[in-house]
């Protein structure tokens, strides 16, 4: 199998009047290449470089743009290959500038049609050209090539080729270029933008235009399917920047959570995971062709300058890096060509993204006919394709060897009886069926992961009195690492996402709401250990249950088995609280201190010595505020507390790994020593 990877191509955008503008973020070009250059928030005198093969700088063009990055995708379209060009990054970094410009500046989108229609001409083959253009406003998709006012959400539904399409989305045949014009400048003005602190004319949605290439070699009796999407996706706002109100609010959640989805999409495609989370967003579920899917790809980095967007731009260049390792398998979409026959009304079934569509109707010879909007919708039956004139092969570009050549059925069958009609019908009825069934649960999984993510909420109510300040400290801990990027913290923030969790498994822990006794706890968490068993082994498989939980889940699963052990080991169970402990710690291997705990426990239990527990988290609290009067007085406050980590809300058990790992390792080794563990490490921090 051939792979193409997704070319990246980054671009900085001037300053705009009135912003504040600096250094902190330059292009730079050497021998070896180009690259973007970003100074350390954190040490200025370090810089961080991502090399890409394009980049751009302040005083880029349009057309180099084009001419470099874009244009030599066009010929892979007449080929029938999909190619996808999306732009992305913060807001008012530029994308729509890029993607659709100015009237003086034209951008990717107007450059590129016009484009393939001189293409068109140009190789003398049948070539017809339709166009789609749709919009993901709040995770919901819209056709733009309709009046807004009657436009109503469109489904995303798959085929049973398992390609994802919208169903109802219009396709216009396309005559000229300036056909195209009309009809683009008018569905941008019923896309959704609103002004913003960062943006006067900021898009509030994700805009998807299709342009659809057919190519009719009649002498070969072969038809070619091209497809280029041009994709100009909403930016990622900072609430605070932007000063949004709260309409603005719930579209600027709407669109950081489909970017916070698609993050997680290129995660998992990096990461080889068997399951990759396209379903948890419209936006993902339509660009999966494009994601590791059949589609050629360029993704268009947009950057805005200086410090003020610096935090942004690591993490878009983040993103960028890790969209580099993605993967296509490109084909190409090509059929026999049919000759002209009855046309036959089959139901609407042609995936409008995805796949092919059906050959609209040869382009005429160039005239300034009426616009086709705000008319009925164009007919999504296959059309037949026309015979003509001898003129030899078809003059393609050479495909590169990633692209593998796909054989395609006839869209349109020839001489059905009947009863092959009927046939057909009857195959198409069975199709929706299964669909809706489809549907209904894919709706249920849906209800099941809701449930879930409150389950595990609750888990996390029951085990800790200040889970708060987890979550706080947790993103706190990811805003400390700007070369993390926006994947890993948005993972993060994703309490819902229990990636291959079988459904239903997590409802034990719903059964109660309010107060959970410690009983009640346990009896819980074995249930839930008890239903994954038995659903492993009905799969005949060997996952331990913290592997299939999200990160978040393994936390909150770990901190309810911590309050538990705890309460345990104040009791003096200690074997119990052991046992315990050594289940939290199966959630949260790599977590420092709860290591040490188990440690110090096995050492009280070895030799038979009682353990003693920590104070009371508010007096911990009240010591480290006294600590952090004088060093005088921290001494005194902090008195020899074996105990010291532990506040009872296991909190600190699932944090602080990656804060005091230096410290953990010391005394892990202290540990091994035959004295007790604590004592040697209380002289530690003395001497420190
Ligand atoms: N290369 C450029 N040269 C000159 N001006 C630019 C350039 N790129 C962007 N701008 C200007 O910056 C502003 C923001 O650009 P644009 O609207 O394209 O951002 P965006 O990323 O699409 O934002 P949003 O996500 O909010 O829609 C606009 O005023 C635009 O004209």
């Amino acid at each position: 199998m051939s792979y193409s990877r997704v070319k990246i191509a980054a671009r900085l955008r001037p300053a705009i009047p009135g912003e504040p503008h600096d250094n902190a973020i330059r292009v730079v070009h050497s021998d070896s290449g180009s690259a973007i250059s970003v100074d350390n928030p954190r040490d200025p005198s370090q810089t961080f470089k991502y090399p890409f093969s394009s980049c751009y700088d302040q005083s880029s063009t349009q057309d180099q743009i084009f001419d470099r990055d874009v244009k030599p995708l066009l010929d892979l379209v007449f080929s029938g290959v999909t190619t996808t060009v999306f732009a992305y990054g913060v807001t008012s970094s530029g994308k729509t500038h890029t993607m659709q410009g100015t009237a003086q500046c034209p951008g990717v989108i107007p450059r590129a049609v016009e484009e393939i229609f001189r293409k068109a001409t140009a190789i003398g083959f049948q070539t017809s050209i339709a166009t789609s253009y749709m919009e993901i406003y709040k995770d919901e998709v819209y056709d733009l090539l309709v009046d807004r006012e009657t436009a109503v959400k469109l489904p995303v539904r798959e085929n049973e080729a398992g390609q994802v399409f919208v169903a109802n989305l219009s396709t216009v045949p396309l005559d000229t270029f300036q056909d195209f014009n009309k009809i683009f400048g008018r569905a941008n003005k019923q896309r959704s933008v609103s002004s913003t602190n960062l943006n006067s004319v900021s898009s509030r949605s994700h805009a998807i235009l299709t342009i659809h290439v057919t190519v009719v070699d009649s002498d070969q009796n072969l038809t070619l399917s091209g497809k280029l999407n041009l994709v100009d996706l909403a930016g990622s706002e900072n609430n605070k920047l932007t000063g949004n109100d709260s309409t603005r609010m719930a579209e600027s959640s709407a669109i950081n959570k489909s970017l916070s989805v698609l993050g997680q999409v290129v995660h998992a495609l990096n990461q080889g995971a068997s399951r990759i989370p396209y379903r948890n967003s419209k936006l993902t579920r339509i660009l999966q062709d494009a994601l590791g899917g059949s589609s050629v790809g360029l993704l268009i980095c947009n950057l805005a300058p200086g410090t003020k967007f610096r935090q942004d731009t690591l993490n878009t260049l983040n993103f960028a890096v890790r969209t580099k390792n993605i993967q296509n398998k490109p084909v190409v979409n090509q059929q026999a060509t049919v000759a002209a026959s009855k046309p036959l009304q089959l139901p609407p079934a042609q995936p409008a993204f995805n796949s092919s569509i059906p050959p609209p109707q040869p382009a005429a010879a160039p005239s300034a006919g009426p616009s086709r909007l705000p008319g009925p919708r164009p007919s999504r039956v296959p059309r037949p394709s026309a015979v003509f004139g001898d003129r030899g092969s078809l003059p393609l570009a050479p495909l590169p060897e990633s692209v593998k050549v796909e054989e395609k059925p006839s869209a349109v069958p020839l001489h059905l009886t009947e009863d092959e009609i009927n046939a057909r019908i009857a195959k198409a009825v069975e199709l929706e069926v299964a669909r809706r069934l489809q549907e209904e649960r894919e709706r249920q999984r849906r209800d099941d992961e809701e449930r879930a993510a409150t389950a595990a909420a609750l888990v996390s109510t029951s085990a800790s009195t200040s889970s708060s300040s987890v979550a706080s400290s947790a993103s706190a801990s990811a805003s400390r690492h700007p070369t993390d990027g926006d994947a890993d913290a948005e993972e993060e923030e994703d309490d819902s996402h229990l990636e291959s969790l079988p459904s239903g498994l997590l409802t034990p822990l719903l059964k109660s709401k309010g107060h959970t006794s410690e009983d009640e706890l346990k009896r819980r968490l074995d249930e839930l250990e008890a239903r994954f068993e038995r659903a492993n082994k009905a799969a005949n498989a060997a996952i331990h249950l913290a592997d299939v939980l999200s990160p978040i889940s393994r936390k909150k699963t770990g901190r309810a088995y911590v309050a538990l052990a705890r309460s345990q080991s104040q009791k003096n169970n200690l074997e119990v609280a052991l046992g315990l402990y050594r289940k939290a710690e199966s959630y949260v291997p790599d977590n420092v201190k709860l290591r040490e705990r188990i440690i110090e426990i096995e050492w009280a239990v070895k030799n038979n010595r009682p353990f003693n527990q920590s104070q009371s988290p508010k007096k911990r609290r009240r010591a480290t505020q006294s600590k952090s009067k004088s060093s005088r007085s921290r001494r005194k406050a902090a008195t020899p507390n074996p105990d010291a980590d532990d506040d009872g809300s296991g909190k600190e058990n699932v944090d602080v790994a990656a804060e005091a790992p230096s410290a953990g390792k010391r005394r892990v080794e202290n540990a091994e020593a035959g004295t007790p563990p604590r004592k040697r490490r209380l002289v530690k921090f003395e001497e420190e």
